[in-house]
C-alpha cells in the first residue's frame, strides 16, 4: 500500500470503505474514510486493501483487476451490478448477483445463440458462458461435466439452474419434445418441492442433481434428477409468513371441480396444515413449571381421543389413504406393543398415546405420505426423459449453501455438513489440482495456503464417533434424549479444534443455551451454534409401528405402493413392537458421498450465487452480507491462488488444434509445441502474461481471452498475424543457424584453449615431478661445489707455506681429484 493512496478499510454495512492510511499501529491502522474527512477509526491490518486507483472502474473477469482481494472483488460486483452487469469471473468460476427483476434480453434466444462454442471470456460472464464451457470440455476431452450452483436461500441458484438446462437443450438438443420435457419438469417438481419462506418466495426446499444425457454425438438423448432431505417439517408446521409446499395451494385454487370434490378441497382457511404453525411451547421441564396450566394447550392424562369435530376430517382422510376410518382412528391415538417379558410373552398390547404423542403421531403419517409422494413424483418425471445409452452428461448441482441463523437446528446441521463436502471439493479442484499443476509443469509459481477441512467432515461423519453415528445410537436406545446425544458429543470430542460448547459463542443468544442443549462447530465458513432439541426425532424417518403397519395395507395401491418401495415395510410386522429407526443422517450421508464420487469423476465449473439484499428488491446492494457470502463460498481464498497464478491454461495440442484450421499448412506442419510457441511471439504477448510449462500454457487472468480474440479477428488482421508468424519463424530461424555458427566458433576455441592449457598443465607436473626426483643431488652439488670453492683458498696457502709445501700440495691435488670425482658421479 503506497503512501497517501486509498484503501479499502471495513464498513459495518457496505462492507467495505475507501480511506487513507494516517496512523500505522502494531496491528492496526488508523483510517480516515474519505466520505469522512477529519474522522478516523482503527482497523485490524489484516482487514485493509490496496485499492484500484479508479474505484468505478469494473471488469468482466474480477482476475484481470492489478490488485486481487475481497475489497476489490466486492468493488467489482458492486460497479457491476450497478449497471446491471450481473455475472462476473473469477476466473473460471462465475458470481451471479441476483437482479431480482427481468433485465431485458439477457436470455433471450439471441443471447443463447450468441454463447454457442464461444470460448470463456471471449463474450461478457454469464451463465450461459459456463453452460457452453461445459459443453465443449465434454465434446473435447470425452468426459462427463458438472456444474455446481451454491448460494443462499434466494441467491438464484433454482434460476440459473434453469437457464443452465434451458441453453443446452435448445443449443445442443434433437429438436424434439425429450428437450422440453427436460425443461418442463421444473414447474412439477417446484410445485411439490418449493414453497414460500421468508427469504424466498419460491424456495427449494430439496436439493437436486440435474443431468442431461448426451450420446455419441454429442446431443441430448435424455435426463436424470437426483433429490435430496426435502424439508418434512414444513408439511406440518411453517414459521409466520411462511407457507406450505405451492402444491396444496394451487389444489385449493384451481383444481377442476371432479378433483375439488374427491379430494374434499375448500379454502387454505380451513386446513389445518395449511392455516396455522404450532401452538405448544418449547419448555424445558423446569421452565414448564412457570407456565400457567391455562396459557398451554390441554395434555389429557392417559390417552387422547379424535374430537368430534374432526371426525369428517378422519372420515376423508381414511377415504383418501385408502383405510378403515376405525382402524386409523385408533392407529393415530394408540401404539401397538409386544410384550417381550412376564404373562403371555408376544402378546400384542395397544398403549394410549398421551396428545402429544397422538399429535406428533399424525405429522409423522403426514410427512411419510408427502416425502414418499415427492419421490414417486421425481420418479415420474424421470421416466419422462428415459434414455437406453449415453456417452457422458452434463448435470447441474443446485443445492442450499452454508446456512446459520440465530437458531440453527438439524436441517442447518445436515446442509452445512454438505457444504463442507462441497467445499472440500472446491479446495481440491481449485487450489489442490491447481498447486500440483503448477508444480508438475514446472512453473516455479509460490505454494499457496489454504485450510483443509477433513477434520470438520470426520468430526460429523467418522464411523463411531462422528456426530451422525453418535446421533444414530442415541436412536437406537429405548429412551433416546437430546441432551444425552449432546453430552455423548461433548465428551467424544472434548478438545477437538472444531468443536466446542455453546457457551463459548461470540454471540449472547448463544450463550445462553446449555451445554447439552447444543454445540458450536468451527466451519470453514463461520462458526454455526447447533441447537439439539428434536435431533434424535428428526434424525428418524420411520412411523411408529401400528400406522406404518396401517398404510401398508392399505385398499389404495398407490398409498400401498408408495409404502410398499420404503426399506422397512418388509418386515414391519416383525418389528412391530420393538423400535422402529431409519435414520435420515445416514441416508443422506451415503446420498452425499455417492454424489461426491460422481463429482470427482467429471470435470467441474462453479456458479456462486450472491443475494444483493434481504428485502427481495432490485437495485439495493448491501455489501456487508455479501462480502459475507462471498467468504463462505470459499470465494475469498481463491482470490490468493489467483493473485499469483495462472487461471488458464490450454494443452499444446488443444491450442494447435483450435487454431491450425486459422493457419496456412507451412505453419500448420510445426509441431504443437512451437506452432504455440510461434504465435505467441509473433504475437508479440507480453512474457510475464503466460507461461510455457512441459505439456501446455499458462495464462495469467484474462489473457487467454485475449489471445483468442486475437486469432478469431477478421481475415485482414489474420493474414497480417500469418505473416507475422512467418516473419517470427524466417527471424527465429536466422537467429538458430547465427546461434549455431557462434556454438561452432565457440566450441573450436574452447577445444584449442583447453589443448594449450594441457600442455601447460602437463609441463608443470613435470618439472614439479623432476625436482622432486633430483632435488637431493642438486642440494649435494650445491654443497661439494661450495668445498670446492674453498680448494683455492688452500691452493694458496699451501703456496706459502715454507715446509712440507709438497707433502701438502700433494694432498691438497689428491682432496682437489676427490671433490671433482663426487662432482661427476653427483652429476
Ligand atoms: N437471473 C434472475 N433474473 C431475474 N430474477 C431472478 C434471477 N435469479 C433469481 N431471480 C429472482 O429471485 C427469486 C429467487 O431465486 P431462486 O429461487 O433461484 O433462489 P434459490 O437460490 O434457488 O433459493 P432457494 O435456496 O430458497 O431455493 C426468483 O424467484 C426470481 O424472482
Amino acid at each position: 500500500m503506497e503512501d497517501g493512496k486509498p484503501v479499502w478499510a471495513p464498513h459495518p454495512a457496505d462492507g467495505f470503505q475507501l480511506g487513507t492510511i494516517v496512523d500505522i499501529g502494531a496491528d492496526s491502522l488508523t483510517i480516515e474514510p474519505l466520505k469522512q474527512k477529519g474522522k478516523t477509526f482503527l482497523a485490524p491490518i489484516n482487514q485493509v486493501f490496496p485499492a484500484e486507483d479508479d474505484p468505478n472502474k469494473h471488469v468482466e473477469d474480477n482476475c484481470s483487476l492489478m490488485y486481487l482481494n475481497e475489497a476489490t472483488l466486492l468493488n467489482n460486483v458492486r460497479v457491476r451490478y450497478s449497471k446491471d452487469k450481473i455475472y462476473t469471473f473469477v476466473a473460471n468460476i462465475l458470481i451471479a448477483v441476483n437482479p431480482y427483476y427481468d433485465i431485458p434480453k439477457l436470455y433471450s434466444p439471441e443471447t443463447i445463440k450468441q454463447y454457442r462454442g464461444r470460448s470463456l471470456g471471449t463474450l461478457p460472464p454469464h451463465v450461459y458462458a459456463i453452460a457452453d464451457k461445459a459443453y465443449r470440455d465434454m465434446k473435447v476431452l470425452k468426459m462427463s461435466q458438472s456444474i455446481i450452483v451454491s448460494g443462499e436461500s434466494g441467491a438464484g441458484k433454482t434460476e440459473n439452474t434453469k437457464f443452465v438446462l434451458r441453453y443446452l437443450t435448445t443449443s445442443y438438443g434433437t429438436g424434439q419434445d425429450i428437450d422440453e420435457r427436460i425443461v418442463e419438469a421444473n414447474p412439477l417438481l417446484e410445485a411439490f418441492g418449493n414453497a414460500k419462506t421468508v427469504r424466498n418466495n419460491n424456495s427449494s426446499r430439496f436439493g437436486k442433481f440435474v443431468e442431461i444425457h448426451f450420446n455419441e454425438k454429442n446431443a441430448v438423448v435424455g435426463g436424470f434428477v437426483s433429490h435430496y432431505l426435502l424439508e418434512k417439517s414444513r408439511i406440518c408446521r411453517q414459521g409466520p409468513e411462511e407457507r406450505n409446499y405451492h402444491i396444496f395451494y394451487r389444489l385449493c385454487a384451481g383444481a377442476p371441480e371432479d378433483i375439488r370434490q374427491k379430494f374434499h378441497l375448500s379454502s387454505p382457511d380451513t386446513f389445518r396444515y395449511l392455516n396455522r404453525g404450532c401452538t405448544r411451547f418449547f419448555a424445558t421441564k423446569d421452565t414448564d413449571k412457570n407456565i400457567m396450566q391455562n396459557r398451554k394447550s390441554p395434555e389429557v392424562e392417559g390417552g387422547c381421543a379424535i374430537k368430534n369435530q374432526s371426525s369428517q376430517t378422519l372420515e376423508h382422510c381414511a377415504e383418501l389413504l385408502g383405510l378403515d376410518q376405525e382402524d386409523l382412528r385408533v392407529s393415530l391415538t394408540t401404539r401397538v406393543m409386544l410384550t417381550t417379558a412376564g404373562g403371555a410373552k408376544g402378546t400384542v398390547i395397544k398403549v394410549p398415546l398421551k396428545v402429544e404423542q397422538a399429535n406428533n403421531a399424525r405429522d409423522a403419517l403426514a410427512k411419510a405420505v408427502y416425502s414418499r409422494l415427492f419421490d414417486h413424483v421425481v420418479t415420474r418425471v424421470n421416466q419422462c426423459f428415459p434414455f437406453d445409452s449415453s456417452a457422458n452428461f452434463i448435470g447441474v448441482l443446485d443445492i442450499a449453501g452454508f446456512e446459520y441463523f440465530e437458531h440453527n437446528s438439524f436441517e442447518q446441521f445436515c446442509i452445512n455438513y454438505c457444504n463442507e463436502k462441497l467445499q472440500q471439493f472446491f479446495n481440491e479442484r481449485i487450489l489442490k489440482e491447481e498447486q500440483e499443476l503448477y508444480q508438475r509443469e514446472g512453473l516455479g509459481v509460490n505454494e499457496v495456503h489454504y485450510v483443509d477441512n477433513q477434520d470438520c467432515i470426520d468430526l460429523v461423519e467418522a464411523k463411531l464417533v462422528g456426530i451422525l453415528d453418535i446421533l444414530d445410537e442415541e436412536n437406537r436406545l429405548p429412551q433416546p434424549s437430546d441432551q444425552h446425544f449432546t453430552d455423548t458429543v461433548h465428551n467424544k470430542h472434548k478438545d477437538h479444534f472444531r468443536l466446542t460448547v455453546p457457551r463459548k459463542s461470540k454471540l449472547a443468544v448463544h450463550r445462553n443455551v446449555r451445554d447439552d442443549e447444543g454445540f458450536i462447530i468451527r466451519h470453514f465458513a463461520g462458526a454455526v451454534c447447533y441447537e439439539t432439541t428434536k435431533f434424535v426425532e428428526k434424525n428418524n424417518d420411520a412411523l411408529h409401528m401400528s400406522l406404518a403397519c396401517l398404510v401398508s395395507e392399505s385398499k389404495d395401491r398407490f398409498i400401498r405402493e408408495l409404502f410398499e418401495n420404503s426399506n422397512n415395510s418388509k418386515d414391519v410386522k416383525q418389528k412391530a413392537g420393538k423400535l422402529s429407526f431409519i435414520s435420515v443422517g445416514n441416508k443422506f450421508k451415503t446420498q452425499l458421498n455417492i454424489l461426491l464420487e460422481k463429482l470427482r469423476s467429471t470435470g467441474s465449473s462453479f456458479i456462486r450465487c450472491i443475494k444483493p439484499n434481504l428485502k427481495m428488491v432490485s437495485h439495493q446492494f448491501e455489501g456487508a452480507q455479501i462480502l459475507s457470502q462471498l467468504q463462505c463460498s470459499g470465494m475469498v481464498s481463491v482470490l490468493d491462488l489467483m493473485q499469483g497464478g495462472f487461471p488458464s491454461r490450454a494443452p499444446f495440442h488443444e491450442l494447435y488444434n483450435m487454431y491450425q484450421s486459422y493457419m496456412p499448412p507451412k505453419l500448420t506442419r510445426l509441431d504443437p509445441r512451437l506452432f504455440c510457441k510461434a504465435l505467441f511471439k509473433a504475437l508479440g504477448l507480453n512474457e510475464n502474461d503466460y507461461k510455457f510449462g512441459l505439456t501446455r500454457v499458462f495464462f495469467r487472468p484474462g489473457k487467454f481471452a485475449e489471445f483468442d480474440q486475437i486469432m478469431k479477428s477478421d481475415p485482414d488482421h489474420l493474414a497480417e498475424l500469418v505473416k507475422k508468424v512467418n516473419k517470427w519463424l524466417i527471424h527465429s530461424r536466422w537467429k538458430k543457424v547465427q546461434w549455431c555458427a557462434l556454438s561452432v566458433i565457440k566450441l573450436k576455441n574452447k577445444i584449442l584453449y583447453r589443448a594449450g592449457a594441457c600442455i601447460k598443465m602437463q609441463k608443470t607436473v613435470r618439472m614439479w615431478l623432476c625436482r622432486k626426483k633430483h632435488k637431493p643431488r642438486i642440494d649435494g652439488l650445491v654443497k661439494v661445489r661450495h668445498l670446492q670453492k674453498r680448494m683455492d683458498r688452500f691452493n694458496e696457502v699451501v703456496a706459502g707455506l715454507k715446509e712440507g709445501k709438497k707433502e701438502m700440495s700433494k694432498q691438497v691435488q689428491e682432496l682437489e681429484a676427490a671433490i671433482n670425482a663426487l662432482i661427476a658421479k653427483i652429476k
